[in-house]
């Protein structure tokens, strides 16, 4: 197992410039680089939490059509994008670990009905970490939360969004380009 993020590598993080940065960080939220050209203010950084904590105040600083908007920057789960092989990689390696990218016909007909139920209602898609999650639990999210309101809903995926933005930010530290940022 990789090791856990350790000083040094913030330490390395926090030397990058801000397009270094945000290239290295841009997707810790989905499609939403916003948020890791936020967090470059707030270095130093003396952990990964430190990094991840100034994500999570960004994200609920933002009003709630910016929390919206940052929901409706995910891809649905084993959805036409999944289907297509358009995901991001991060994304394509959550689903693909949640064995969402290997579905029967039946299983997946039946969360692309909970999906467009699901967006009908809220106006954005269910968004679960999925890594964390087993992909029976998909499901069951699915036609569970649907009986949430629009409020628990863009709290609920919120929270989601920060775990996925978590295991993130934790695979880039700990992945090789860690050597490449302390080289720079
Ligand atoms: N819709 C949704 O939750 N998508 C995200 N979840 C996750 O773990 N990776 C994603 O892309």
């Amino acid at each position: 197992m990789a090791a856990r993020p350790t000083a040094r590598h913030v330490e390395a993080l926090n030397k990058l410039s801000f397009v270094d940065f945000v290239g290295k960080l841009g997707n810790i939220v989905e499609r939403c680089p916003v948020v890791a050209a936020a967090v470059w203010s707030e270095r130093p950084f003396s952990s990964a939490q430190g990094v991840h904590e100034a994500a999570c105040k960004f994200i609920d600083g933002l009003p709630t059509n910016g929390r919206e908007g940052l929901l409706r920057c995910h891809p649905d789960l084993a959805g036409a994008l999944a289907r297509e092989g358009r995901l991001s990689s991060e994304s394509t390696g959550e689903q693909r670990t949640a064995g969402l990218l290997d579905l029967t016909t039946e299983e997946q007909a039946d969360i692309s009905r909970l999906n467009a139920r699901y967006k009908d209602k809220f106006g954005f898609p269910f968004v679960l970490c999925v890594r964390l999650n087993k992909r029976g639990a998909v499901l069951k999210g699915l036609k569970t939360r649907i009986n949430n309101s629009k409020e628990d809903e863009i709290h609920t995926g919120i929270e989601e969004v920060k775990k996925i933005c978590w295991l993130r930010l934790v695979d880039i530290l700990q992945r090789e380009q860690v050597d490449t940022i302390s080289k720079l």
